[in-house]
């Protein structure tokens, strides 16, 4: 039992479907990792080996790392820019290979630093899940010029030509700093106009957004709810998170309906 858990509410258990939280490592040596997971994995979905972090690893780690995480039922993957760098080399068909050697079942596909056309994409995910693998897909782009060319009718089209091609839920780019991308102005500030023409027409249970700083974390709860999905979340903001989903922290206390 939790300490003081009468005053909290609870939560839906894993595996969620809803009120998904995609958390960022960006090395964590194996004990940190499991440090981390023994105190928090009950908040935490899925966690994500950022961009191209693990060919700078020992395999037999990186195994570890990955059986641990899923042992307390928390799906790794590697991050999207090291499968547009398989793509850019012609290595796809090894990208999976090692990927399943590895013991990753998820896998995200996106293009946003990599030049990859749309049907393209789309046919990466068909053979991504025809190769046995969920994939998480992820619309936007790194480079914020790139990134602003998209208009929020574009984002729309690109999220449901991804969910049609097979990917199970789509990350809404906005890169570890949650600034000067996707919905987010210079300071991270939400643009509501396009948060309010995405939140409209796509489904919210198939979006996750990237939602690395703690003023975007809250204004998602207070507009989605607390089942928000939300990724990018720093691995020492995990705890601060949930207090927030679940009105444990004054930004939400008396806001949240679970
Ligand atoms: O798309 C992402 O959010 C991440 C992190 S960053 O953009 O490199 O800051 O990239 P990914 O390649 O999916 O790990």
């Amino acid at each position: 039992m939790n300490a003081f858990d009468f005053l909290t509410p609870p939560r839906s258990g894993k595996p969620r479907k809803n009120g998904i939280t995609m958390v960022l490592d960006k090395g964590m040596g194996p004990a940190s990792a499991r440090d981390l997971m023994e105190i928090s994995s009950d908040y935490v979905d899925f966690i994500k080996f950022g961009w191209g972090t693990l060919p700078l690893h020992r395999r037999d780690t990186v195994k570890e790392k990955v059986d641990m995480y899923r042992s307390f039922d928390v799906e790794p993957y590697p991050g999207g820019t090291l499968f547009e760098i398989a793509h850019l080399n012609d290595k796809v068909e090894e990208y999976f290979q090692e990927a399943r050697s590895l013991g990753f079942e998820t896998l995200e596909i996106s293009n946003g630093t990599v030049e990859i056309e749309t049907e393209e994409k789309c046919r990466l995910i068909e053979m991504a899940v025809d190769e046995g693998f969920m994939v998480i897909s992820e619309v936007g782009k790194k480079d914020p010029e790139r990134d602003r060319l998209l208009e929020p009718d574009d984002r729309v089209r690109l999220v449901r030509a991804d969910l049609r091609a097979g990917a199970s839920m789509v990350l809404m780019e906005a890169r570890e700093s949650g600034q000067n991308i996707g919905i987010y102005d210079e300071r991270g500030n939400i643009r509501e106009d396009e948060f309010n023409h995405l939140t409209d027409r796509l489904p919210m249970d198939k979006i996750i957004w990237e939602a690395p700083q703690k003023s975007q974390q809250v204004y998602f709860i207070l507009k989605i709810g607390p089942d928000v999905n939300l990724g990018n979340i720093p691995p020492e903001e995990i705890t601060a998170l949930e207090t927030i989903r679940r009105g444990l922290r004054g930004d939400t206390l008396g806001k949240v309906n679970l």
